[in-house]
């Protein structure tokens, strides 16, 4: 039986999904799940992009040590050279460089001619390989790319030290067949073929994307590159869950195999969408909530019989927990600390005596705690390690249908100074935010607000997700609470902290009322 590599790319082209924006702790601990659901290769992100994105490629490139950890690059010496800054601690040091190769890019993007697009690709492969272990090639749009060009492009990047070429259906335009054809093609004409290992990345815009992976392994692809949750650019990326359980379900077909360890996928799927704030739909094949639940009376009945009658996946394969040990108010710090062990933390005793604070809290309003509420919790917690430039101290808010909604609230700032303020608004969310606008300064811009709930059931935690911006600065923050509008003000707050952290990192001099240090 074959190994394919997996390869992950959920904090490069999964964090390119619109709305989303990732700060260094959540990246980290995303990578630190990934490495224990046994990815073999984590693409941690683009060092050329920001100084934000080089540090933490480097932080996860030094820290996870059981995963090989890549970042991307253009085809330019100075991107190569900030992935070797961002990459040269790891235990193998690995660089991703792509070039576009199909004949719309190298017209209309690169103004390139198909010989340029080899000089340029074979250039950057060479100056790679002198600093990296592994240097994997990826042609851009290689599946709108003319065969035979693309033929040449790939023997001439294996000769100058690639070890491993990807060609990506950039834009998920090619079908299962087709793809299948074009592996098998390149293996067959390609005469160094055999010197690297192929990759397949495939983009789900025609909904392929998962069909696509797997015909490209029947085609000859030894690595397939995917994201959890299928988050990416567009309408996403290739499923890591569906192509990773699909090959385990149906070995009798493929006959291969992943290091995935099958039953930590539904914990990382819930890490993911708790940071990334993309709930996941409840039909989302493996992970979905609705994976599964039996419905109807005839297939509940067949289940009840024998349950391989409607289920060919069981739960407990890809770690949806049977028995769950419930956690509650009346649950102890020794469970406590158990479920924040198995869901992949690493947390210090005095992180985990913060949290189990504010879980007693919660189970005090709440009855049952979930995964997703720790995960809430945990990143909560996580988010207090940066500057708190401003904490919510008192919130009132008064709505009623024939009055103008109105908002007081009190904030705390760094050096512990009260700032009350009061404003209306359309509404009651509109109201809090103009009166937040108020303390904080007219700068930010509020460009996305999501509500969404952790769980089911009447008491089920508010979680907000808002996208802010101040000058070019981007930030996403995040709150959760029982009520949907403190869960509305820390989300606001928190985005103002992360931008004011962001800025502070970047050296910008000054924010909005506030000075950074
Ligand atoms: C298919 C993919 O998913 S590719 C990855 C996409 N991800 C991202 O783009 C996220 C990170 N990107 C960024 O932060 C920015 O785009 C940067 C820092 C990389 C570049 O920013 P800028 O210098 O402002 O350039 P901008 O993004 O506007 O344009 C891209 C330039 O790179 C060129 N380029 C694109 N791909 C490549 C490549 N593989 N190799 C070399 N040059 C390339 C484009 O032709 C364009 O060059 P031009 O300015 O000469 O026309
Ligand atoms: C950089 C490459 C691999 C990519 O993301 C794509 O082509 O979609």
């Amino acid at each position: 039986m074959k190994n394919i590599n997996v390869f992950d790319t959920t904090l490069r082209d999964g964090e390119q999904t619109p709305g989303v924006n990732l700060n260094f702790e959540e990246k980290l601990q995303i990578a630190k799940q990934l490495e224990r659901l046994g990815v073999d290769i984590i693409e941690a992100g683009f060092p050329a992009a920001s100084k934000g994105d080089l540090r933490s490629v480097k932080e996860i490139a030094d820290t996870v040590k059981n995963s090989s950890v890549t970042g991307l690059s253009r085809a330019l010496t100075s991107d190569i050279d900030a992935c070797w800054e961002a990459l040269k601690g790891g235990a193998e040091p690995r660089i991703h460089v792509f070039l576009a190769t199909s004949p719309i890019h190298r017209e209309h993007k690169l103004h390139m001619t198909q010989e340029q697009v080899i000089e340029t690709a074979v250039n950057a492969v060479r100056y790679a390989k002198e600093r990296f272990a592994k240097v994997q090639f990826s042609a851009e749009d290689a599946c709108r790319t003319e065969l035979p060009f693309l033929a040449e492009v790939v023997e001439a990047v294996i000769d100058a030290g690639a070890d491993v070429v990807n060609l990506p259906d950039t834009v998920g335009f090619i079908m299962p067949e087709e793809i299948r054809s074009m592996f098998r093609y390149i293996k067959n004409e390609v005469p160094n073929a055999d010197k690297a290992v192929l990759s397949a990345h495939c983009h789900d815009d025609l909904g392929m994307a998962t069909a696509n992976s797997l015909a490209a392994v029947e085609g000859g692809a030894e690595q397939v590159e995917c994201t959890i949750n299928a988050v990416g650019e567009r309408a996403g990326n290739a499923s890591l869950e569906e192509i990773a359980v699909a090959l385990h379900i149906r070995n009798d077909f493929y006959g291969k195999s992943t290091n995935i360890t099958l039953n930590e996928i539904k914990r990382t799927s819930s890490l993911v969408s708790s940071l990334m704030g993309m709930q996941v739909p409840n039909n989302k094949a493996v992970v979905g909530d609705n994976a599964f639940a039996h419905e109807s009376g005839i297939h509940q009945d067949g289940v009840l019989k024998e349950t391989s009658t409607y289920e060919i996946i069981t739960p407990e394969l890809v770690g949806v927990e049977a028995n769950r040990m419930v956690l509650g108010k009346l649950s102890g710090r020794h469970a406590f600390k158990e479920k924040i062990i198995s869901l992949g933390y690493n947390a210090t005793e005095e992180e985990i005596k913060k949290v189990f604070k504010s879980f007693k809290e919660l189970a005090d309003k709440k009855k049952e705690i979930t995964n997703e509420d720790i995960f809430a919790l945990m990143a909560d917690e996580k988010a207090g390690d940066a500057m708190k430039y401003y904490s919510l101290e008192t919130l009132q808010v008064t709505y009623g249908t024939s009055n103008i909604p109105t908002a007081t609230v009190t904030l705390l700032d760094q050096a512990g100074e009260r700032i009350e303020q009061a404003g209306t608004g359309s509404g009651s969310v509109e109201a809090l935010y103009n009166t937040l606008e108020k303390i904080v300064g007219e700068g930010f811009t509020l460009h996305d607000y999501r509500i969404q709930s952790t769980t089911g059931g009447r008491d089920a935690l508010a979680e907000v997700f808002v996208r802010m911006a101040f000058d070019d600065t981007e930030s996403s923050g995040r709150g959760t609470d029982n009520d949907v509008l403190e869960a509305s003000a820390k989300a606001y707050i928190n985005a103002v902290n992360r931008v004011l952290n962001q800025r502070r990192a970047e050296n910008q001099p000054k924010v909005a009322n506030i000075s950074t240090p």
